[in-house]
């Protein structure tokens, strides 16, 4: 067994996902909030299409002042303006006559019967095609999440459908035989804390997730079947916590023996979750294990998980923002520290209660602090983070 250092596991992690992307599907605009474009947005149209004025008043030619010859809506099509000293009366968003010199604002116009007169303003009060984007202009790159603003853009531009990357999906297996599924822990006994919490962290990072399966029974048997239960069920990715080391009643990595898997990582050099795995197993799916202990199965889960769902969904690999440490946090010998930090003014300090089976810190946290292997950060130092995936409103 070869344990990876942690920045090389993320990278495989990446790779494996990129590897066996989604394959790209054209789906209604409303649907696909939250997925990734297969292929760049390009405009079908100039932006905007044609004339367009930025105001209500009047379309003016020549000099003042104006006789009005007619009336354009937005909607219409605009006959040109013919004649010096005409103007016609014109809405926000209408297409702007042919031959137009100025657009006179209707609270600076002066009407006197079916004559205009007043001061145009210097700047014209219309938008020119193509102002914003010429017909055929790559406005978002493939690998974009799609947002509603990235709807909204492709929608301006004419499409009724995009190609995106379907979200992958994802199942969840939990292992243990000492796991409560409600009510208080007792002697012996812990509450399933990964069932309820894993789901909505693969949401976040972009995975279609159904409810968590388990604690699925201690033999290997269960496992297998559980394992097979949920790739059949259609799981891209099955994600299994706990079992990940060798104890007496561990039969994750037996379990993978039997199903055929290889493995893309089998261990990471990080503390905490250092037993962490993916495997690959055919026809392009992925097990990822994350160990037992519940913080430990976050950390398998943004250094291996986040990467591998980027690269299933065609995004580009997550990039680790700096952030600069308010305290000094020590580091774990020939491992990659990850420290859960909150950010305060700008600076991020280590939390109390991190031990790898607590859940405290975490929960207030905003993500976790890299510190390199052989190396302690001192206070004021910048080292990169690894954001837990939150949505906007969520982080503290
Ligand atoms: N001899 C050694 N033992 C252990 C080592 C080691 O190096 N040598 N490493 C420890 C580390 S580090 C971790 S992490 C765990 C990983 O263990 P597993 O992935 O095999 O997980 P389990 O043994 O099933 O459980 C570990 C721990 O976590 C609790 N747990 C499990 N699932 C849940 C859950 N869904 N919700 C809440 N808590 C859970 C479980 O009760 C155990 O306390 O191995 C160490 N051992
Ligand atoms: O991964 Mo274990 O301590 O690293 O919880």
């Amino acid at each position: 067994m070869t344990s990876t250092p942690w920045d090389e596991a993320r990278a495989a992690a990446y790779r494996a996902g990129t590897g066996a992307v989604r394959p790209a599907a054209s789906v209604p605009l409303p649907d696909a909030d939250g997925l990734t474009l297969a292929s760049p947005l390009v405009t079908l149209t100039d932006l905007p299409a044609f004339p367009t004025s930025s105001v209500d008043g009047w379309a003016v030619r020549g000099p003042a002042p104006w006789r009005i010859v007619g009336r354009v809506l937005a909607g219409d099509t605009a006959p040109p303006l013919g004649a010096d000293g005409t103007c016609v009366e014109i809405a926000t968003g209408a297409m702007v006559p042919a031959g137009t010199e100025h657009i006179l604002r209707v609270e600076e116009s002066q009407v006197d019967g079916d004559l205009v007169a007043g001061q145009p303003r210097p700047n014209p009060e219309w938008r020119t095609p193509g102002e914003e984007a010429s017909r055929g202009e790559e406005l978002l790159p493939a690998g974009t999440p799609v947002t509603p603003g990235v709807i909204g853009l492709a929608a301006s531009c004419g499409y009724d459908e995009v190609s995106v990357r379907p979200a992958p999906r994802a199942a969840v297996l939990v292992f243990g035989d000492e796991l409560l599924t409600s009510g208080p822990p007792g002697v012996g006994r812990v509450r399933d804390a990964l069932g309820p919490q894993i789901p909505g962290w693969l949401r976040r990072l972009g995975a279609e997730v159904g409810a968590p399966v388990g604690p699925v029974k201690d033999t290997l048997d269960a496992h297998v079947d559980a394992i097979r239960g949920a790739f059949d069920g259609g799981a891209d990715l099955v994600c299994t916590t706990g079992g990940t080391m060798h104890g007496p009643v561990d039969h994750l990595h037996p379990a993978l023996a039997e199903l055929g898997a290889s493995y893309v990582v089998n261990t990471v050099e990080v503390r905490p979750g250092f037993p962490m795995l993916l495997a690959a197993l055919p026809g392009g799916r992925f097990l990822a294990g994350l160990p037992g202990n519940p913080q430990s199965a976050v950390v398998a889960l943004i250094s291996l998980v986040a990467p591998l769902l980027a690269g299933l969904q065609g995004r580009p690999a997550p990039e680790l923002p700096s952030v600069t440490l308010g305290a000094p946090i020590p580091g774990r010998g020939s491992y990659t520290h990850l420290a859960l930090v909150r950010i305060d003014g700008g600076l991020a300090y280590p939390v109390p209660h991190v031990g790898s089976a607590m859940l405290r810190g975490l929960a207030r946290s905003a993500g976790f602090a890299v510190v390199a292997p052989g190396t302690n950060a001192a206070e004021g130092a910048a080292v990169p983070l690894v954001p837990l995936p939150l949505l906007d409103g969520e982080r503290q």
